[in-house]
């Protein structure tokens, strides 16, 4: 299904941290020109419409569902708070247009498609033609550990598997990321006399820092320090021994592929593990251990992932290249998804480990918008 040519677009969300992403990858792809893009904001209605949206009016307001139910498809990286007070109620008025979101609100309700076309544009497709309307982005975790593990899920070789993750503080939000890089300078500023003095001791160096954390540094969006730290609890806690985020990757991965429906080669996938926050800025990273439904051999997992889509990029589990390809460091502003340290387990032939890197602000988050936007206007 495609669109009448330049639909009217509305962008919600634009100018936060997701959002601004999302309008920087529609320019560099050149996006706007297939749009007629009308541009909310939720705190300054009638204000100027950003300046690389050449010809759009003022902002519209936000909460304005007369004004929003005029356009065919609603873009949206605001929040879930915006989405549960305006989707509802445009869905009652009786609008019909195409809704896309970042936000999980509505990811796992029945009427609404997780978006990640390189995995499941076939899913994609499917809802287009039967009249699904809400197109909603994946959790990033799940996004990018499907992105460059794609190869092995999509040709139903996994049988279950575990993710132990290293998130960035960029999954909290702007204010988490400047709070982990204020952390960093109070712990720096506490013992950078010392530090310059080569001959001081590094554990006076160490109970300084680790009094500072317990005690001076401010954590207000974290609730405790991450810096020289680590955080292993993500989202909310779901009461059984789960938190919030480790639920996604079982529920996300499993609606994302389409498993789980009791056909043939499509049985559901077991996903489960602990999800760790630490003090990477945006790029969130995975160690996982599979269990194949087959005995593959390492050169044919690999090959399997590099020709998945074009963006899994195999990385030779040796130190050298791990080192240098394989961390958030290598991988953050780019839409490679590196996917390393593949080998074989002790437990058995099909046990295989994995790392897998991605930028959870561009395939995590701003990327399947955008490619979804592309496929309505027949772009993609
Ligand atoms: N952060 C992440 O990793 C991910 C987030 N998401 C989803 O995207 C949503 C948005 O996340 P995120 O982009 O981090 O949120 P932000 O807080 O960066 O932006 C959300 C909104 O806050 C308003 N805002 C207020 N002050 C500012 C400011 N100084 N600069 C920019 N915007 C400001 C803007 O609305 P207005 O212009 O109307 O004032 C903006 O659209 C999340 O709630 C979540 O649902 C999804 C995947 C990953
Ligand atoms: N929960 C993710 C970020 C996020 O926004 O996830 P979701 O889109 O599933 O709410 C993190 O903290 O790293």
């Amino acid at each position: 299904m495609t669109t009448a040519a330049n639909p009217s677009v509305g962008l919600v969300g634009w100018r936060g941290m997701v959002g601004s992403v999302l309008m920087h990858r529609m320019q560099e792809e050149n996006d706007f020109a297939n749009i007629n893009p009308v541009f909310f904001s939720t705190s300054n209605a009638g204000g100027a419409a950003p300046s690389f949206a050449d010809g759009a009016g003022k902002l519209e307001d936000a909460f304005d569902i007369e004004t929003l139910a005029k356009l065919p498809i609603i873009v949206t990286a605001q929040g879930g708070d915006y989405t549960k007070q305006v989707h509802g109620e445009l869905r009652r008025r009786g609008w019909d247009g195409l809704w896309i979101d970042a936000a999980s609100t509505l990811r796992m309700n029945d009427d609404s498609i997780i978006v990640l076309d390189p995995i499941n544009r076939d899913v994609i497709d499917a809802g287009l033609s039967g009249g699904v309307k809400d197109f909603i982005g994946g959790n990033c975790t799940v996004s990018c550990m499907l992105m460059g593990l794609g190869g092995l899920f999509k040709n139903n070789l996994v049988e279950w598997g575990t993710s132990m993750t290293y998130q960035a503080a960029s999954g909290g939000g702007a204010r988490h990321m400047r709070e982990l890089l204020n952390q960093f300078g109070t712990l720096n500023n506490e013992v950078s006399s010392e530090l310059e003095d080569p001959a001081s001791a590094i554990l006076e160096i160490d109970r300084k820092v680790l009094a500072t954390q317990r005690t001076g540094v401010d954590a207000t969006q974290f609730g405790v320090p991450l810096a020289g730290s680590l955080i292993p609890w993500i989202d909310a806690d779901l009461g059984n021994g789960q938190s919030k985020e480790e639920w996604k990757a079982g529920v996300e991965t499993n609606k994302i592929l389409g498993t789980g429906k009791g056909t043939a080669g499509k049985e559901h996938i077991a996903m489960d593990g602990l999800c760790v926050r630490i003090g990477a800025m945006r790029s969130h990273s995975q160690a996982l251990t599979l269990k194949l439904r087959e005995d593959l051999s390492v050169t044919e997992i690999e090959n399997l992932l590099a020709k998945d889509n074009e963006w899994a990029k195999v990385v030779p589990n040796t130190k050298e290249a791990s080192m240098a390809e394989l961390t958030p460091v290598a991988a953050s502003g780019t839409l490679d998804i590196p996917v390393g340290r593949i080998r074989k387990l002790e437990m058995g032939p099909e046990y295989i480990s994995a790392f897998t890197v991605g930028d959870q602000l561009l395939w995590g988050a701003a990327e399947p918008l955008r490619r979804m936007l592309n496929i309505v206007t027949g772009k993609l």
